[in-house]
């Protein structure tokens, strides 16, 4: 199976890709070093801005069939399942603070988690969506959680968080 993680920046997805690639025997790849190994995409900055349309072609017809996929961007591949990790806004800003990003950054990354950007987006590539609130659980425990659910036969799981009672606490990171 081709499993995409995905999610806000800082959620886990490359520590939760990495053990599940381990915990299934898959392999592991993540979006950023596929597209610089193969071209694709151009360095906006110290970005990467890639063209997901071309991202989506090539790594469709490049990975394996057993493929764990890492990345905020990979929901756009063809996958089999795409499994959205959510964590609490509050623990995304503190995590891209301790890595240093700028405030704009953060402000748009909590903003991203808080009204559900990446699920959103999910939703319109991917019928099979399972979203998954890692808040308080250890890397474990949500590998455990995933597999869990895709051994269940789960094909969709959505609408498991809503962080609107969070706004109070977050606004301050909100602010530009
Ligand atoms: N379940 C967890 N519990 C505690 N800390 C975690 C958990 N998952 C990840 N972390 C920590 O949070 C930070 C971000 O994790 P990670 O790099 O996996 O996120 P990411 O979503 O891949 O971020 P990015 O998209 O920016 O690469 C790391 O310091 C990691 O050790």
């Amino acid at each position: 199976m081709r499993i995409a993680i995905t999610g806000t920046p800082g959620v886990g997805k490359t520590t939760v890709s990495k053990l599940l690639a381990g915990r299934l025997g898959y392999e592991y790849t993540s979006v950023k070093d596929f597209a610089v190994e193969h071209g694709i995409g151009k360095r906006v900055g110290d970005e990467i801005e890639i063209d997901v349309d071309e991202l989506a072609e090539i790594m469709d017809e490049t990975i394996g069939k057993n493929v764990v996929i890492d990345g905020h961007l990979s929901h756009y591949v063809p996958v089999d399942f795409v499994i959205v990790l959510r964590a609490d806004p509050k623990i995304v800003a503190q995590r891209l603070i301790e890595r240093d990003y700028l405030k704009k950054k953060v402000g748009e990354n909590v903003e991203a988690e808080l009204i559900d950007e990446i699920l959103v987006e999910a939703l319109e590539e991917n019928e099979n969506v399972i979203e998954v609130d890692t808040t308080g659980k250890t890397p474990e425990e949500i590998v455990e959680e995933i597999v869990h659910l895709l051994e269940g036969g789960v094909k969709r799981r959505v609408g498991i968080v809503d962080w609107s009672d969070r706004f109070d606490d977050i606004v301050e990171y909100l602010r530009r």
